[in-house]
């Protein structure tokens, strides 16, 4: 049996859209992906495709998690045989080919390319093994693997249903050094000028790009973290000058809460990229917090769909050009009124972009907490800094932190390895008493300018006291868009819940009800036509002159 033949192919002529998949969409969705989504939008759009490795549950049991697993078996950190995680990767694989590719022969192709991938792999482990290492090169090079398998498999059922496609494997891309120590915006703008290159040279077929982009320096895993799919998409979608970069996902977008927990969440059209960034540091993780950076600076807007609902509008995270300094907005095309004053105030915004009720809550798991308590030896400085200089030495971030002159407690995620958390508290200990709490879980409520909005902490703890929700730790300050507080495990769903039926009901967030706002819109739009009006007429009177 031949190949399939394409008969569709990417329009070269069209405004350009980047569009990148997740990994469970990958994984339980692939049919709604390249037999609706992509075809669809080739009717009106050049597209260039970013996917990330496959799930078939949840990412937390993916591939990319199976593949840091296997990484650790190297080394005996955790139990289990990396050649056995690489077999179950493999079988998945295969059988989702039989499952979704009609052709045989491009079946058999496929097939037979991804068992060399997994072979090589098998071969990278077992020297790893021989050798007792994985640095955190050979650990990039070995979670890769998941974007290779998913991105040629995505590029052959397009193929097979007669789309012109290219996988695309952006492993080899950079090709200069770089000092791992500063990653800066230069590598950035490397990277999506290289990025963009090499995805224009697919002329007419549909590039579908691994969201990995090789070993980044100072590792993809460390320097960028879990989530990094978003981010090379991000840098496509900048480099390619893309008129939006659609982030596309099992959910209808950002809600006001996680709707798996919350089930009156309400969807939000627009949010900031603040506001965005931070959901997805305290646990909403919808997009990787380094995205926005890139494409708001170039002005393009990201939009987050749900795979099983492509015709929803999804959320759009807006260039939010007013905020911004005017020199790093740069000359990306943007999707045409995205922030209409309407639009603004219909979601809760003032037409400066601060708020009077807060956007969304979230919950981070699995915290534990570390008070340390000042044994008085040394002075408050001092202090601080041989606690910050001792988390370093282990690698320990911090989430949050709460502090007085002789007391620290501090919110440690599940990121933090229980190996290096022990010795670290043994160094900690010679600074005074610690001690360490575990099963906590971090609220927070996020919002464009919190700070500004009178009585919202009041009301936060007041309704968490009210549902019996005990706080060990507060904090606010260091962000002007967020508010958050250390509670029990147990008690977050009740407390999530709460706070959202309390502060994130919906009728209140829509200013365009309000009518002294509505009365500020009207001197405004009256002062911006006389503004424009008075414009003309100077441009006439020089004309003239
Ligand atoms: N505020 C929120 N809005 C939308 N989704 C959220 C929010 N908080 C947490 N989530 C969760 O984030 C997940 C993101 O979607 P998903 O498609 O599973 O991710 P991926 O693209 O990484 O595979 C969803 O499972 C959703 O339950
Ligand atoms: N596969 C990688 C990168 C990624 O972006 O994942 P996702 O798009 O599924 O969040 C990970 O699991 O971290």
């Amino acid at each position: 049996m031949p190949l399939p033949v394409a008969t569709m192919s990417n329009p070269v002529d069209k405004p350009i859209l980047v569009l990148k998949f997740g990994g469970t969409s990958v994984g339980k969705f692939v049919q709604n992906i390249c037999g609706q989504i992509i075809p669809d939008l080739l009717n009106t759009h050049r597209v260039v495709v970013v996917c990330s490795a496959r799930s078939t549950n949840v990412k937390a049991k993916g591939t990319t998690t199976r593949l840091v697993r296997a990484a650790d078996t190297v080394l005996g950190t955790i139990s289990g045989s990396h050649q056995q995680i690489v077999q179950d990767i493999l079988d998945d694989h295969l059988e989702a080919i039989e499952e979704n590719i009609d052709n045989a022969a491009a079946r058999d192709s496929l097939s037979k390319s991804l068992t060399d991938v997994c072979r090589r792999l098998r071969v990278f482990l077992e020297a790893a093994e021989v050798i007792n290492e994985v640095s955190p090169k050979s650990k990039d090079i070995i979670i890769g693997t998941g974007e290779k398998l998913a991105c040629e498999y995505v590029a052959a059922i397009l193929q097979d249903k007669g789309v012109n496609s290219k996988y695309v494997n952006l492993e080899k891309a950079i090709d200069r050094h770089f000092d791992p120590g500063h990653l800066d915006q230069t590598f950035y703008d490397y990277l999506a000028q290289r990025f963009a290159d090499i995805v224009n040279e697919c002329g007419d077929s549909v590039p579908v790009v691994t969201g990995y982009f090789g070993p980044c320096p100072g590792s993809i895993l460390y320097s960028i973290g879990r989530g990094y799919t978003d981010l090379t998409a991000a840098l496509i979608a900048v480099g390619v000058g893309a008129q939006e970069l659609q982030v596309w996902k099992e959910v209808d977008g950002i809600f006001t809460a996680d709707p798996r927990k919350v089930p009156s969440a309400r969807l939000l059209k627009i949010i900031t990229p603040e506001e965005a960034a931070e959901l997805t540091y305290y646990g909403s993780e919808v997009i990787h917090p380094f995205t926005m950076e890139q494409v708001i600076r170039a002005a393009i807007p990201i939009r987050i769909k749900n795979v099983q609902n492509p015709d929803g509008a999804g959320t759009v995270i807006f260039p939010d050009l007013l905020s911004r300094p005017a020199s790093i907005v740069g000359s990306g095309e943007s999707s045409p009124a995205l922030s209409t004053p309407e639009m603004l105030l219909e979601n809760g915004y003032m037409l400066d972009l601060s708020r009077r009720h807060p956007t969304a809550v979230t919950i981070k798991d699995e915290i534990t907490v570390l008070n340390i308590h000042s044994n008085r030896k040394s002075v408050s400085h001092g202090f601080f800094a041989r606690i910050f200089s001792i988390l370093d030495k282990y690698g320990i971030t911090v989430d949050l932190i709460s502090t007085s002159e002789v007391h620290v407690s501090m919110a440690l995620s599940d990121s933090v390895v229980e190996r290096n958390l022990g010795p670290a508290i043994q160094e900690l200990s010679s600074l005074g008493a610690v001690d360490k709490l575990q099963n906590m879980a971090i609220l927070s409520l996020v919002g464009k300018q919190m700070r500004n909005m009178v009585g919202i902490a009041g009301s936060m703890f007041q309704t968490l006291a009210k549902s019996g929700v005990n706080i060990e730790m507060i904090s606010q300050g260091a962000s002007e868009i967020n508010i958050s507080c250390v509670i029990d495990n147990s008690k977050a769903p009740i407390a999530l819940r709460a706070i959202h039926e309390t502060l994130l009901s919906g009728a209140k967030n829509n200013l365009l009800h309000d009518p002294e706002i509505l009365k500020q819109l009207k001197h405004q739009r009256m002062a911006n036509n006389l503004h424009s009006t008075m414009s003309e007429v100077s441009l006439t009177a020089l004309k003239r002159g």
